[in-house]
This record gives structure tokens, sequence and C-alpha cells, in this order.
């Protein structure tokens, strides 16, 4: 791969890699600018960057997208140049302490709606008060849903699953056709993802789990510690069917308006610009790991396994690290460890798994009086040494749990 594209787009280095291509850093002979190509290896099955040229080329007139260049095929590629975009938000959200952004930025990009940055500096790089664009990008799987004279095309029986199993929506999962509501669905756990840090099927690896996890978690749950407008948000989209064209305006207004609320201003720098104003944000927000944990914590009260003398300097540690502040309390559990270590990621949620299963053969077994007796018993004990604050009563299994505090 060294003889440059059309004799002019030499690449530089890889700087992205998906399912379906490659993406380079190139440098334009001509130019003398750095700009991007998306390379897709001619004899691949499933092809998608013919598609994609075509929205590209489609979208150019939106100051949101990455500006299209060139097209070609050599005899391994096909391929297309486009404007070299800056990080992804994945990234820059993975930077971030506690790998969450802030309400600010969340609603920032949310009314913008898109997801790599334009940063306007010659380097191309980040810096303090840099203006960033946020464009879309990758458009392998979209699909034309009207056809010529604007009527919605009529849904498939079956469609394929499309999409990253972590953002899709349960339609998507469920193999239906997909429609305007399943972006807004993509959108909504990408907000999630942003605030909390990562989702509850995060973790999981195989598709038919994170079908299970997305059809149990209410918008309770996944919602629990965000402002409200973001359960107004999942309601509205739930509520659209497959013809439906979600009411946009209704959606950008939640965002706005939460953000004008919040006293967020225009000028609010994004969390990657400045780190003042997010680690502030960061500690007003509780994060979904608070909740998991606080849930693990009562796992422990059921478990025989771990005597007195351990609860209470359980309860100590958790006096020492100040958490009742937050009524909120931080495990960190050992199957929680080996997910992060296969997947370097954020596995706030793995042990969901875990203790939900534990808690339907809890059921099964009829033993929930004893255990609830049980976990009253542990509570008060540690109420009355130290006034911790408890919420929840779900089971968890014991060899998962070390009480290490974060
Ligand atoms: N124009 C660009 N400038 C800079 N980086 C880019 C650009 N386009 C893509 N990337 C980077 O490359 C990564 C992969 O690109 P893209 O999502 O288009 O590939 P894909 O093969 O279609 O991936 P997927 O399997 O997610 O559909 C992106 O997440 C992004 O980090």
């Amino acid at each position: 791969m060294t003889t440059p594209l059309k004799g002019r787009w030499k690449l530089l280095k890889k700087i992205g890699q998906g399912g379906f291509g490659e993406i380079y850093a190139v440098y334009d002979l001509e130019t003398q600018q750095k700009v991007a190509a998306k390379m897709e290896k001619i004899d691949k099955k499933k092809r998608s960057v013919k598609l994609e040229i075509a929205v590209l080329r489609k979208i150019q007139k939106s100051r949101f997208s990455a500006k299209f260049i060139c097209c070609g095929r050599n005899q391994v590629y096909n391929y297309f140049v486009m404007e070299l975009l800056g990080p992804d938000l994945s990234t820059l959200r993975k930077k971030q302490p506690q790998k969450r952004f802030s309400l600010a930025t969340t609603l920032k990009l949310g009314i913008q709606s898109n997801f790599a940055l334009r940063i306007q500096n010659e380097t191309n790089e980040i810096k303090k008060g840099s203006k960033a664009d946020c464009c879309i990008i990758d458009f392998g799987l979209a699909r034309k849903y009207i056809d010529s004279e604007g009527q919605i095309l009529p849904p498939r029986e079956k469609a394929g699953f499309r999409g990253t199993a972590r953002y899709a929506s349960l339609n998507s999962h469920n193999r239906k056709e997909l429609s305007r509501r399943d972006d807004l669905w993509s959108l909504f756990y990408v907000f999630i993802e942003f605030l909390e840090g990562s989702l509850p099927w995060t973790t999981l690896k195989e598709k038919e789990e994170i079908t299970e996890a997305k059809k149990m978690y209410t918008n309770v749950d996944l919602c629990r510690n965000l402002p409200k407008e973001f359960t107004s948000f999942f309601r509205h989209i739930n509520s659209l069917k497959y013809q439906d064209k979600p009411n946009y305006k209704y959606l950008r207004r939640l965002l706005k308006d939460l953000y004008m609320q919040r006293g967020f201003g225009e000028n609010i720098n994004y969390d990657w610009e400045e780190t003042e104003y997010q680690s502030t944000s960061m500690k007003q927000q509780p994060s979904r790991k608070t909740y998991d944990s606080a849930i693990a914590f009562t796992g422990i009260t059921n478990d025989r396994s771990i005597n007195s003398t351990q609860k209470k300097r359980i309860s100590t540690e958790l006096q020492k690290q100040e958490i009742r502040k937050m009524s909120n309390i931080f495990f960190h559990d050992q199957q929680k460890d080996e997910c992060n270590n296969q997947n370097n990621e954020e596995s706030d949620f793995s042990y969901r798994k875990v203790y939900r299963k534990r808690e339907n053969e809890e059921e099964k077994s009829k033993n929930s009086k004893s255990e609830v007796n049980e976990f009253e018993k542990m509570m008060k004990m540690i109420n009355a040494e130290e006034n911790t604050e408890t919420s929840s009563t779900v089971i968890i299994d014991k060899k998962t749990i070390c009480c290490t505090i974060l």
C-alpha cells in the first residue's frame, strides 16, 4: 500500500477500524493537507463503501457531514477520500474521568446529534477553546425508507440485524425493519453511555444476552440518575410505530430546555476543552455505578459466608469513604475485573447478570423470607453503627464480591 491512491493521496497511518473498512490518515500530495480514506477490501462479502459514498455525496450541503473528496478502486480496495475529522466521541468519552461526559456536554452534543469532531485548527488537535462541529460518519448501514413519492416503504417481514449490538434498538435485535425511531433508540443509548460511562449491557458479548438485557431495563432503570427529560425522551421514542415520524422538534426542545434550565449558556466548553467545569459537574451526578453498587451491597447482606466481623469492616470502610453523602456505595467485584480485563471497557453492569440469575434461582427456592430477615438484620446493624443509607434488596452471587471501595 505504498503507492499513493490515484498518484495523489499517500496513506500515512491507520486511524480507525470498523467492521466494514479501514480508515487511514492520508497526505494529499497536491494540496499538502491531511485527509482521510476509507478502504474496503474488494473481496469482502458485505460491501458498504458504495452505499456510503452515495449517502455522503447526498448530504454534502450539511455542515455536519465530512467533506467528500473522491472515490476509486484499485486491485485490492474500493475506497473513498474525505475530510479528516478529529477524534470520535467514544474516544473522547473514555478519556474523561469516570469515562463519562457532563450533562452540559451531552446536551450540547445531543442538540447537534452527530458523532465525530471537526476541529478547526491546523494541527487537527484538540486545544482549549478550539471550536468543534460534530459530524456524522459511517453510512454503511443507511437505508432508504421512503419511495420517490415520499411514501414510507412497507416493512419487510423479516430483516437482518443491523448496527452495533451495544447501541442497536430492540427492533433490530428482533430482526424487524428499522425506521426513523430506531436511530433515536441508538441516540438514547448513547446519551446514557455519555452520562453514566457505560450501559447495562456494556460488557455482554453475546447478542442474545444483550437482547435480554435491553428487554429487562425499563426507563426507570435506565434513567434513574438522569434528569426527567431523558425519561420523556424515552417515552416518546417508545411510543413510536414503524411508520411514525418522530417529533424531532419536541425531542430537541427537551434537550434545549434542560440545557437552558441548568444555566449552561451558549459559550460553555465541552468537557475535553476544559477540565475545571467538568470536574465539578461530575461530582454532582451520581453515576450508574453508584446505583449498581448499592444493589451489590445488599447482596452481601444475604451472604452467610461473610461473617459479621467482615461485614463490620465493610461498613467502616464505607464510612471512611464518606459515600453516604450521595447515599451511594461503590463496590468492585472480581467478576467485573475479569470483564474489564477482557474488554478494557467499563463493566459496571457485568455483575447484574449474575445477580439477576441468582435472584431467579432464589425466587425458585422460595427462600426469600429468611433472606429478607437476614438482610434487615444486617442493615440494622450497619445503620446502627454508622447510619448508612441503603436502598435495595437485590441478591448477588457471594463469590463475586470483594470489598474494595473505589
Ligand atoms: N473522516 C474521518 N476522519 C477521522 N477519523 C475517521 C473518519 N472516518 C472514520 N474515522 C474513524 O474510523 C473509525 C471507523 O470508521 P467507520 O465507523 O466509518 O468504519 P466502519 O467499518 O463502517 O465501522 P462500523 O463497523 O462501526 O460500522 C471511526 O470510529 C472513527 O474513529
